[in-house]
């Protein structure tokens, strides 16, 4: 595997390398190690020295323009989920930052950790999303994570964009897996259909896909590994709950067999239109940390 070094001083360094045309960014640090592709702009993985991972990726994702990666943190943007205008245009899942080219624009690695900065700057990138736009994500990595899409508009009209930061968190099985806070929140059951729903949230087990709508922070409690990943956002208004389970994933290509038990989406979201108005910018912010049980 050819490697090329991009950075590195006495806390950590940055190399490049391909998997078919795509670069590759791998971080070693003295607190942890880490990956993205530059293509989508995502998180592959990020594993603070002594734990287990915490972004799960599939052995089978694909590693091809116009498909997007499973696994780590896929952006979804400038829309969440599926996109389907009067005219009958259908954008497709989930927006086209997943499946674009970011570029790296800045990296600094020191004793807490690596912070990057990359860039998708765009015009006229789709027809249901005409507009010009730059999207900065700051991501740093050291034994916590965090990451922050700051959305500008630089048309001269006003826009609106929903998105996740569609992480899929790596676990020990979703059967042992659950997430408390969201037992007493109101979702959306993308699955039947039906708004305003209510249940105690037992574990993560798939099919599930819903919709809760609190922008509270999150834990994952994973009473096998011992762990509680705790996630808090910024300017997010829902956390989106996927989990595809056996049967849908044995119909998914890019999920290994056996993949969907590996994994928990709890996704920091926007899903209603938000508006950017001309020329001005808004973030949304995620950070992820560990706690032994
Ligand atoms: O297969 P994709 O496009 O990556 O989407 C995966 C899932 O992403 C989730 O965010 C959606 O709520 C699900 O409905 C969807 O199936």
């Amino acid at each position: 595997m050819t490697q090329e070094l991009i950075q590195s001083n006495q806390y950590g360094a940055i190399n490049q390398r391909k998997i078919n045309d795509i670069a590759i960014l791998d971080i070693s640090h003295v607190n942890h190690n880490a990956s993205l592709s530059l293509y989508g702009g995502q998180v592959l993985s990020w594993q603070p020295s002594g734990e287990q991972e915490v972004f799960w990726l599939s052995d089978s994702a694909d590693f091809s323009y116009g498909k997007a990666i499973r696994g780590g943190i896929p952006i979804c943007w400038p829309w969440f989920g599926a996109n389907l205008d009067e005219q009958g245009i259908n954008g497709g899942n989930h927006g086209f930052a997943r499946t674009s080219l970011w570029q790296l624009i800045d990296s600094e690695i020191n004793k807490q950790g690596v912070s990057l900065t990359l860039e998708l700057v765009g015009e006229d990138r789709h027809p249901l999303w005409p507009a010009q736009f730059k999207v900065t994500q700051q991501l740093f990595f050291g034994s916590e994570f965090s990451q922050q899409l700051t959305m500008e508009n630089l048309s001269n009209q006003d826009v609106q964009y929903t998105t996740a930061v569609h992480s899929y968190f790596a676990v020990s099985a979703p059967e042992n897996v659950t997430a408390p806070e969201l037992s007493s929140v109101y979702f959306d059951d993308k699955l039947t259909g039906l708004s305003a729903q209510q249940t105690a949230l037992v574990n993560c087990v798939g099919p599930i896909d819903r919709i809760y709508h609190t922008s509270e922070n999150q834990q994952i409690i994973d009473a096998q590994w011992q762990r509680k990943i705790l996630i808090e956002t910024q300017h997010c208004q829902q956390y989106v709950l996927w989990n595809p389970g056996k049967e849908t994933a044995s119909t998914m290509d890019d999920i290994h067999t056996g993949g969907e038990n590996e994994y928990v989406c709890l996704e920091a979201a926007n899903t209603n239109w938000q508006l950017i108005k001309a020329g001005e910018q808004t973030s949304i912010k995620q950070k992820v940390s560990l706690e032994s049980l």
